[in-house]
């Protein structure tokens, strides 16, 4: 834990802001769960070497640091909320421990079982899962419990959560306040009652206000982008529906956190589950966008005049997202390339990049191309290795969740 008092506080009006504090998570054990028959269903699209995943991830978190990031790991965090609060750990557990699938009698069984697990321990089992093998072994449970009998020893009984990885998804902050998220796919619906837990109980974020507390419907962080303060761009596509796009909006319009929100609708294909794969801020007026698809993306937009909202057509993203930013133009880095490079250097993550300040960017190193012309455009690109990691589909943006960022 970082101990040192902050010279800043929590919370986020840009995706550009000096960023101050970062919640990551390192991947662990549950990265050792995928296999060819599951990683689909798990969302990854092949089985990473986990131990250069993580020097990976360790490299990226270095990086952060070295640039005066105070970088939070997701497994630290839940292990001391954990340690700190009874009610956490029966909350995590509760959700991890499924009677609809082991029934009540084994599920009673292993929900005690858990009680008495060290914080660490007890983390581990909410990120890693359990597979019925490692249950605990009673003998009373062996003989009395058929799911025990009936499943095989390699099932999951609590499912592991490799796209933990993505801290981006499962919760983001806006303003001062933090909004946990509803995620779409069953692979990951469980990540928000870990990031839940962490901000409602540990020390940390004590005091901290929630945003969209509602979560009636998906909606993922990735799809969300600060564009300035008080205008938001959701993407609607494959997680985020149009029902949590309007949610999201009138919320936010609610509790004061915008008064513009730019629905935008992305395909509904693997390769773009969020806005963020295919757009992300470079600059305080810029943006470097998959070119594909540049000519095309649209805009639905939601506006709050005295708490009456109004829906306005689609439109060009690029011409509503400068009106409602207030300003000429918002600048689309021209990364010129041709069809077959930008589909690739997309599916690698290209345009998924982290800012660490207004014109300065981490991209993943292997974007030659992408990267090359926005140094060109005078961005400044600080390159990571993501061989292992980016066989989740996720670059910089979507492993990082900013805790901190400096108003513009
Ligand atoms: N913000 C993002 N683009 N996150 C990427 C998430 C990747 C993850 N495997 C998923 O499919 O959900």
């Amino acid at each position: 834990m970082n101990t040192a008092a902050a010279d800043y506080t929590l919370g986020s009006t840009s995706e550009v802001g000096r960023l101050r504090a970062v919640m990551l998570h390192r991947p662990g054990d549950e990265l050792r769960r995928l296999t060819p028959r599951n990683n689909d269903q798990l969302l990854f699209d092949g089985l990473p070497w986990v131990d250069r995943a993580q020097e990976e991830h360790d490299d990226f978190a270095d990086l952060l640091r070295s640039h005066g990031v105070d970088v939070y790991l997701l497994g630290d965090l839940l292990t001391e909320t954990i340690a700190h609060s009874g009610a956490a750990r029966i909350q995590g557990i509760a959700a991890a421990v499924s009677a609809r699938r082991l029934g009540t009698h084994l599920a009673d069984d292993l929900a005690g079982h858990l009680r008495g697990l060290a914080p660490a321990e007890l983390s581990h089992v909410l990120t890693a899962g359990m597979t019925f093998d490692e249950l605990p072994v009673t003998p009373s449970a062996e003989l009395s419990s058929l799911v025990r009998r009936m499943h095989h020893g390699p099932e999951f009984a609590i499912d592991p959560l490799p796209n933990l990885l993505f801290t981006r998804d499962s919760s983001f902050w806006i303003g001062a306040r933090f909004a946990i998220t509803s995620l779409a796919l069953p692979a990951r619906v469980r990540e928000t009652s870990l990031t839940d837990l962490i901000y409602a109980h540990h020390p940390r974020f004590t005091g901290a206000r929630r945003a969209y507390e509602s979560q009636v419907a998906p909606v993922e962080g990735g799809d969300v982008l600060l564009l300035s303060h008080g205008v938001v761009a959701v993407g609607v596509g494959e997680r985020t529906t149009p029902a949590g796009a309007e949610a999201l909006a009138r919320s936010l319009f609610d509790d004061g956190l915008a008064h513009t929100v730019l629905a935008v609708p992305i395909e509904q294909a693997r390769a773009f589950m969020h806005l963020d794969t295919v757009c992300t801020m470079v600059d305080t007026d810029a943006v470097v966008m998959y070119p594909n698809i540049a000519e095309s993306m649209e805009a639905y937009t939601l506006r709050n005049h005295d708490d009456t909202v109004t829906v306005s057509g689609a439109r060009p993203f690029v011409e509503a997202a400068a009106e409602a930013m207030g300003i000429d133009k918002l600048r689309v880095i021209d990364t010129g390339l041709d069809p077959i490079t930008a589909e690739r250097e997309q599916w690698d993550d290209g345009n998924n990049t982290l800012a660490l300040a207004p014109g300065v960017v981490v991209s993943y190193n292997r974007n030659v191309e992408t990267n090359r012309r926005l140094v060109d455009s005078g961005i400044a690109v600080l390159e990571i290795e993501g061989r292992e990691l980016g066989s989740g589909r996720g670059g910089p943006r979507c492993m990082s969740c900013p805790l901190a960022r400096d108003e513009l």
